[in-house]
């Protein structure tokens, strides 16, 4: 008796598994009990190959399971479009204009960081370890942004912890004990695994313990009477006192205030500093595209003098090389998912409200109908015949839609102030050559390297 019901309930429990959860969904690959298909991703890290695979096999809508949560996966450019990217949809609403204090103050900040970074480069010379010049130069112009200070001597401790934890949290969240205890309570509370996920939960709050002290302080400075804000909290601040008292004031609190300034941290560091990283990797790995570069500044610029986004449509190969970064890099291998509020029918399949949906945008830019030799590093891919820019609305590193990057623009001042200013001053060399070989995280790091400094203008 106890065989046959036994022999029932695995039974039933196969064909729930294995047919009745994904009924409604469009196909995809087998998933394993509890894990999914999360396996796959991991053994062919950071997934791209598994994404790429499941498109081939079963089209640009299928379903895969990351442990038991079904995440509808779309990887085509113009499906991505047609479902994400709706009429009407308010994009600046979401967007962090010039965090309330003009383009020309970010342009500021973000030049001042770039001098730091060349005189900090020109005095070590030799043996520079890339990342955390790049970790340092970004973080800098994200607090002065936010709170009105850089990473200064006086600082660097503080950035250290920071970063500290922040590097734990991109590569912990891609972890897959974090990724099975965040699907599963029981899991959760596994003595080892419940260790494990409290420590992510620890290295958060020391990031939201540093938000919190930084508001609590500006809150001590600031002057209410005087219109202008010279960083991020300022003007929040003072915009939530102006709306004090009408309809809008509900939209301004403290866990809104702490939230946005997590998020901008966390999305805007280890993004922008990785693409600075992989940026130095393939040129290094290709020495004809840093040679083109410096021909291009000495052509356009004649003078060693800084380079700023008012000469940026004048430098098209400059830029070229900055979108084919963003393109091989392919910095997320897996997108931020969303859930969709109401049922939509995507070619044909009809997917119910409070589905996870995921624009799987590392599909669409190693996708070889578009970008042919996909893993091929060639900026030429973003030059027309006449060596003018080419743009392609393909290039999707922030995403499409509503939910698209909110830092797109401040990404792209940076990586090109940086850059540029970088190869106008010097000529960069390795000893030993970048490994090209990607470390699974949130968002993809290289492997520590280190470079030597040459200056061109003598
Ligand atoms: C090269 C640099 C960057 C890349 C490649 C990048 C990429 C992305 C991507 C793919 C998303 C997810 C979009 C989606 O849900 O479909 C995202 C979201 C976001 N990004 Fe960026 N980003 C970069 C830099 C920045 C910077 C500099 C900031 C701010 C200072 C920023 C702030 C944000 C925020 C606030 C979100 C929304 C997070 C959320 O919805 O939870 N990003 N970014």
């Amino acid at each position: 008796m106890l065989q046959i019901l036994f022999a029932a309930f695995i039974t039933l429990y196969l064909f729930y598994e294995f047919y009745w959860k994904r009924r409604n969904f469009p196909p995809g690959p087998t998933p394993l009990p509890i894990v999914g298909n999360l396996l796959e991703v991991l053994l062919k890290s950071p997934g791209y190959e598994a994404y790429q695979r499941w498109k081939r096999d079963f089209g640009a809508v299928h379903t895969y399971w990351i442990c038991g949560l079904p995440i509808v996966s779309i990887a085509d450019y113009e499906i991505i479009k047609e479902t994400f990217i709706k009429d009407g949809e308010n994009l600046t609403l979401h967007t962090l204009r010039d965090f309330g204090m003009g383009r020309n103050i970010m342009e500021e900040r973000v030049m001042i960081e770039v001098d730091f970074l060349l005189e900090r480069l020109a005095t070590q010379k030799e043996n520079v370890y890339m990342q955390n010049e790049f970790d340092i130069a970004v973080g800098s112009v994200i607090n002065n942004i936010l709170f009105g200070y850089r990473f200064d001597e006086e600082h660097l401790h503080e950035f250290d912890l920071l970063k500290a934890a922040l590097r734990q949290l991109v590569y912990k969240l891609q972890n897959p004990l974090i990724i099975l205890a965040s699907c599963s309570p029981i899991i959760k509370s596994l003595p080892f695994i419940n260790g494990f996920y409290n420590r992510l939960l620890a290295d958060r709050d020391v990031l939201y313990g540093f938000v919190r002290k930084q508001i609590a302080e500006k809150r001590k400075q600031i002057n209410y009477g005087v219109d202008s804000s010279e960083d991020f909290v300022e003007s929040y601040l003072k915009e939530w006192e102006r709306k004090k008292g009408t309809k809008q004031e509900e939209f301004y609190f403290e866990q809104q205030l702490e939230a946005v300034i997590f998020d901008i941290w966390t999305a805007g560091m280890e993004t922008t500093s990785n693409t600075l990283t992989w940026s130095i990797v393939y040129i290094m790995n290709n020495p004809d595209v840093q040679t083109k570069i410096h021909e291009e500044l000495d052509r356009v610029i004649r003078s060693d003098r800084k380079i700023t986004m008012s000469d940026k449509n004048s430098l098209p190969y400059t830029n070229a090389v900055i979108s084919e970064v963003q393109r091989l890099a392919n910095l997320v291998p897996q997108n931020l998912c969303r859930l969709n509020s109401e049922e939509v029918v995507v070619k044909g399949y009809k997917i119910p409200a409070g589905t996870i949906m995921v624009p799987q945008i590392c599909s669409v830019l190693y996708d070889e109908k578009i970008f042919p030799d996909p893993y091929k590093f060639d900026p030429n891919r973003f030059l027309k015949p006449d060596g003018s820019y080419q743009n392609r609305p393909e290039l999707v590193p922030f995403s499409v839609g509503k939910r698209q990057c909110a830092g797109e623009g401040m990404a792209k001042l940076e990586l090109y102030s940086f850059l540029a200013n970088l190869f106008q001053r010097f000529k960069i060399s390795c000893k030993t050559l970048p490994s090209l070989e990607k470390t699974m995280g949130t968002v993809v790091t290289s492997k520590p390297y280190y470079c030597d400094f040459e200056e061109r203008h003598k």
